[in-house]
Formats: C-alpha cells, sequence, structure tokens
C-alpha cells in the first residue's frame, strides 16, 4: 500500500479528494488498517453511482443527526451528531432516494418509509474522516460507500492534519480607513491548504492594554445582505463601533460561513427553519454538529498579531472557551447584542435556551 509511503499530514492529497468530491468524482479514503471508496451523494449522477456500484450496490454512509430523523440508531457514539452511520442500501435506494435519505428538505413532502438497516462500523476512523473529507467539501455529509482494496488514499491523518491553525500565515496588510474609523490597518492571512482568507481589521491605535477583539464569522446573508433572520449586520457595524470609541481594538473577520457549514448548507438550513426547525434542530437535520467551527484559526490570528491577553466582545462562551484553550488569555467578556427585531426573535431566543449563550 502506497500510503506508508507517504508523509503524515499530506495536504495534496486532501485537497485533490476536496476537489474530486465536489466534481462527482470517488475517492479512496483510509489507511492500512481499513480503507473505504465514497463517492458524495449530492454531486453524484446515474452514470457515475453505477460505475461506483459494481457487483454489489454500494452502502450509504450518513451523519448520525441525520440518522435519528430517519429513526436509525448508531452502534457507536450515537450521541455526536457528526457521527458516521453506514446504512445497507436495498435494491430500492436509487439515486433519487439516496438523495432524500441525505437531504432533509423534502422530508415533509416525501416522507422517508424506510425500514433502514444501520451496519457496524468496522472501519470507524476512515469512515469518521470519509465524512469530515465532505464537511470539509461543504457538501452534505452523506456518501456512497464500498470497502476498498488497497492502493493510493488519502488517510486520516492527512485529513485530521489538513486544518491546522499552525499553517497559517499573515499574506499581506495595508492601510485602510472606514467609516467606523479612519485609523484603521487591514491583514489578510492565508491558509496553506485553504483558499479562503481570514482577515483582520486593527482599529485605532495599541495602547499597551489587551484589545477589544471581535471574532466575527462570515454570514453573507447578514453582512451584504442585511438580512433579518440573523443578528450579524448590526453585531459587525456594533463592534467596529464599539472599538473606535474605545481606540483600539481588533475585528477578527472568518471565512466560517454558517458556523463553518458554508452557505449552501446554511440555506438548507434556513429552508428548513421555514419547515418550523430552529437553527440547533436545522443543523443536526442536516448531519452537522451544531457549531462546525474551530476557533484555533481565531487565535493564531491573534497570536500572529502579538496579541495573546484580550477582551472578547460575545455573547457566546464557546468562543471564550476555545480561544482559551488554544492559549489565548480571554480577560474580560463583553456583551455584544445588537440588532434584535421581529424576524430573529426566535433564532436568537434558541441561543439563549439551547446554546448557552448570555442574552
Ligand atoms: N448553520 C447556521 N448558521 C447560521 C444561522 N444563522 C446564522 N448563522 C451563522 O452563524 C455565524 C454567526 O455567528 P456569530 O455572530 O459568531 O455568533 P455566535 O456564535 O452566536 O456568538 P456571538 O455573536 O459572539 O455571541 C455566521 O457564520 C452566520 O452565517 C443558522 O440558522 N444556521
Ligand atoms: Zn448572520
Amino acid at each position: 500500500m502506497s500510503d506508508a509511503a507517504a508523509k503524515p499530514g499530506d495536504s495534496h492529497k486532501v485537497a485533490r479528494a476536496i476537489d474530486a468530491l465536489r466534481r462527482g468524482w470517488p475517492v479512496a479514503c483510509g489507511d492500512a488498517h481499513a480503507m473505504v471508496r465514497i463517492l458524495a451523494v449530492e454531486t453524484a449522477d446515474e452514470q457515475s453511482l453505477a460505475e461506483f456500484d459494481g457487483a454489489k450496490p454500494a452502502d450509504i454512509l450518513i451523519g448520525a443527526g441525520r440518522a435519528e430523523t430517519l429513526k436509525l440508531a448508531n452502534q457507536r457514539e450515537a450521541a455526536t451528531p457528526g457521527a458516521p452511520v453506514r446504512i445497507q442500501r436495498e435494491a430500492w435506494h436509487d439515486l433519487a432516494a439516496a438523495i432524500a435519505i441525505a437531504d432533509p428538505a423534502f422530508d415533509l413532502n416525501t416522507p422517508l418509509k424506510g425500514p433502514f438497516h444501520a451496519l457496524a462500523l468496522p472501519q470507524g476512523e476512515a469512515l469518521a474522516a470519509a465524512l469530515k473529507l465532505a464537511r470539509l467539501a461543504n457538501l452534505l455529509p452523506a456518501v456512497f460507500v464500498t470497502e476498498a482494496a488497497g492502493g493510493d488514499a488519502v488517510t486520516p491523518a492527512d485529513i485530521a492534519a489538513y486544518d491546522d491553525p499552525n499553517d497559517l500565515a499573515i499574506a499581506a496588510r495595508a492601510r485602510l480607513p472606514v467609516a467606523a474609523a479612519e485609523t484603521a490597518e487591514i491583514i489578510a492571512f492565508r491558509h496553506k491548504a485553504d483558499a479562503a482568507e481570514h482577515v483582520a481589521l486593527l482599529i485605532g491605535t495599541p495602547n499597551g492594554k489587551a484589545p477589544l477583539v471581535r471574532l466575527h464569522s462570515e454570514c453573507l446573508t447578514g453582512d451584504v445582505l442585511a438580512s433579518l433572520k440573523c443578528d450579524c449586520g448590526p453585531q459587525l457595524s456594533g463592534a467596529m463601533a464599539a472599538m473606535a470609541e474605545q481606540g483600539w481594538g481588533i475585528l477578527l473577520y472568518l471565512r466560517q460561513e454558517g458556523r463553518g457549514i458554508g452557505l449552501v448548507n446554511k440555506l438548507r438550513a434556513y429552508a428548513l427553519q421555514d419547515q418550523g426547525f430552529d437553527t440547533v434542530d436545522a443543523n443536526t437535520r442536516l448531519g452537522f454538529a451544531v457549531d462546525e467551527r474551530d476557533f484555533g484559526i481565531a487565535a493564531k490570528m491573534l497570536k500572529l498579531l502579538g496579541q495573546d491577553e484580550i477582551r472578547l466582545l460575545t455573547n457566546n462562551p464557546e468562543k471564550v472557551a476555545g480561544l482559551e484553550a488554544a492559549g489565548i488569555a480571554v480577560r474580560e467578556r463583553v456583551e455584544h447584542r445588537h440588532g434584535e427585531n421581529a424576524h430573529n426573535e426566535r433564532y436568537l431566543a434558541t441561543k439563549r435556551d439551547r446554546t448557552g449563550h448570555q442574552l
């Protein structure tokens, strides 16, 4: 098997695998212990599935949160919404049926009948890595899966190392006067594996004190379109105003759209919210964790800026814990409430009641 020779944490292989999944091409994933081949359900077509299936139809791998909606219990780690659940493919599971298993959008119109049979997961590590690969590709965590006999594969170790915050570096910086503050500097960061460029906006002038910091996760709908479904737009401008007023602050604009599930999946979550599910249940019904973000990236950005003691504008204790775990001392949590309206009332109530936000 050639992966014994490959260097661990091979980001080229992961990048190629992500690209392949998005294009609807099969990918081999695993190591010397267990290896599988996968094909993303969302990007498969009749022909690619027929080629992939071979003599025995490939099974379907989904996230445990989605499996719960389908009334499927996982044998392992059923409590983790993102854990893999392997469904035995039955004769009636054609591509359309597989898409209905993967995507909850049509659950209410065409309830899935089942019964579904979950299989044991002897290749658990390879299967968990396969689902992480689909998530890194911003696809639904749902893939066709079949055993692979060996050959060149992307390994769980490659995938685990792929989004390592230590691979982040400052790429460019320039003065950027903004409406909130004429004295400001923008700094762009690049990650060797990821095309998404994170940004820091330094507002005002360092004064030797712990800066006021805001971790803002990208929200195209809120930041650009002024969506009323969330509080992101007003929180963004509110953070810049607070920093300008204090004379020294750092806004981190993190390219973690939709709490890390990507724009398309966030809009799928919105469609589920139109059906009555809240923001937490919408994420888990899609097979994602409630929050897929990794605040290690933000911590690394702060360290590259020479700041390891901060005051944080947030209502989310997970942000404080995530930064502290990554070596940033959060000296103070500063409440950050902005932009409540009739459309985001339920969203904010869900944050307060179900995700521990201090609202
Ligand atoms: N998946 C998903 N993401 C959402 C939803 N609504 C907003 N978001 C995303 O949530 C992120 C905004 O989170 P933040 O502003 O960091 O808010 P927070 O984690 O609640 O914490 P604070 O605002 O700091 O208290 C953005 O990436 C949005 O795109 C939703 O219903 N589903
Ligand atoms: Zn938003």
